[in-house]
This record gives structure tokens, sequence and C-alpha cells, in this order.
């Protein structure tokens, strides 16, 4: 299969875009662990002036659940967590499903797995857990197998991340969290254009271009449906700062 590198996106696609923006690996860089993620002082204030710029037609998409999306300082921002499985507005209740006792049961498992392997991480998250490997890499197929098996006995479904395995309830993506915000205000009317790094990022490049929009992908070359790419955190930074500016 060839895979070549895709163009930078035109400033001009910001103009009438209802934007959405995934989090860990575009708008922060990616840290060994989901504390140690840094957010630097200036992305809130520059996604602050982009959502005037843009008439407010800017959504954080994220796996983070709303909770820590919250805690990290998105609090004042339209959210989509957990993989589109949760929603809020701005001074409004999060809308999610309840917290299952299968979660609970996996993350009992998880621990079991994890306590005699120093770098597997267990991450307690509102509605589902991850199982993390970053810090060490070669308990990646274990992780996989565990979380597949784990998934099939509770029926669940098994979120692929960077160096991550997150057991979630189905019935939701990335793709489906843009189609309902695109069905009201303040996205209704906009172009849909989704920033993102991951393959949890692809569904909701699809939904981009199913509404008539685009994806512009984060990090080096590979198969994806985004029409478009930046290498990395700092560019996605300036490129959203060349779109605040337009109106500034
Ligand atoms: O959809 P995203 O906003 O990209 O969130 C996806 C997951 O991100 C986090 O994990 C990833 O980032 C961590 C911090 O940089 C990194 O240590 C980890 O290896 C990555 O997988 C987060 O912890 C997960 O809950 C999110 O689902």
């Amino acid at each position: 299969m060839l895979i070549i590198k895709l163009p930078p996106p035109p400033i001009s696609l910001l103009s009438d875009a209802a934007l959405f923006l995934d989090f860990d690996g575009t708008l922060a860089p990616i840290a060994d662990t989901p504390d140690g993620v840094v957010l630097g002082d200036d992305l809130l204030p520059l996604l602050n002036r982009l959502r005037s710029t843009l008439e407010g037609r800017l959504a954080i998409v994220s796996g983070r659940s709303i909770e820590t999306l919250r805690e990290l300082g998105f609090g004042d921002f339209l959210l989509a967590g957990t993989h589109g499985l949760e929603f809020a507005r701005p001074g409004e209740a999060a809308e999610a499903p309840p917290r299952l006792a299968a979660i609970d049961a996996v993350e009992e498992a998880f621990h079991s797995f994890a306590e005699d392997k120093p770098g597997v991480l267990v991450e307690r998250k509102s509605i589902s857990v991850g199982l993390h490997f970053r810090g060490a890499p070669d308990w990646q197929q274990a992780a996989g197998d565990l979380a597949d098996a784990l998934a099939k006995e509770h029926g669940l479904s098994v979120q692929r991340g960077k160096m991550l395995f997150e057991l979630r309830p189905g019935g939701a993506d990335k793709g489906s969290a843009v189609t309902q915000l695109m069905r009201e205000a303040p996205m209704k009317g906009g172009r849909p254009v989704f920033i993102g790094d991951d393959v949890t990022d692809e569904e909701g490049f699809a939904a981009a271009v199913d509404h008539g929009g685009t994806g512009i992908l984060v990090g080096p070359p590979r198969h994806t449906l985004a029409a478009f790419s930046l290498e990395q955190v700092a560019d996605v930074r300036h490129y959203l700062a060349e779109g605040a500016a337009r109106s500034d």
C-alpha cells in the first residue's frame, strides 16, 4: 500500500470551520503517563481566541473523560469525552452513561495484571478503564490479549490507543460525536474540520468528510482518511494561532 506525505492544510480551511480538536498528541505532546501531560500557559488563551474567531464553532473531542478534560482546564469548552460516549456544554452537567459494574471488574483484573509489571499502568476513568504499557512495551501482546478476553467476557469494546488498551461500552466513537455535535449550535452550519493524531481519530476524519469537511492528521504519514497533515503538536499550535489571528 502506497502511503504518501499529505500537504499542510491551507489556513483558509479555518475561515468557515466547525473545528473538532483531539487532545493528546494533537494539542499537547504525548507524555510518559496520562497525568504527565503538559498544556502550557498559552493553549487555553489560544483556543479562546480561535473560538471567538470561529463564532463559537470549536469543540474538544477526546478519549479523555469529561471529568478529566474539565480538570485539565477545558471546562469552558464544548466537549465530547470518552471517545464520543460523553458530552458537555460549558457550565452544564455532563451527559454520560452510567459506569458499568463490568468496568469495575475489568479495572480489578487490570490491576492484578499490572501489579508485578513495573511500567504497566491502570488508568481509572469515569466510565471506562485503560491499561497503559508505554512504560513497559514488552507487555503489549499480553496486555492486548487480556483486554480482548475481558472485552469478550463482559461485552465491552476494546479501544486501541497509543500504547494503550482501553475497555469501554460500545455504541459511540469520535465520528458519532462529530455527527451529533454538527446537528446543533454552535457547530451547525460550519464546515467540519477534525484535527487528530491517533487511530481513534480516523472515525472523526470520516465523519468530517461525510459532513462536507475534512481531516488533518498530526504526525508521520500513514494510511488515513485525512487530506492534510501537520508534523507535530507545535505545528498544530502554530496553525491554530494563525487561524485565530485572522480576525485580530
Ligand atoms: O483522544 P485523545 O485526546 O488523544 O486521548 C486518547 C488517550 O490519551 C491519553 O493516553 C495517551 O496520552 C498519554 C499522555 O500523553 C500517554 O501517556 C499514553 O501513552 C497515550 O495513550 C489518555 O491517558 C487516555 O485516557 C485517552 O483515551
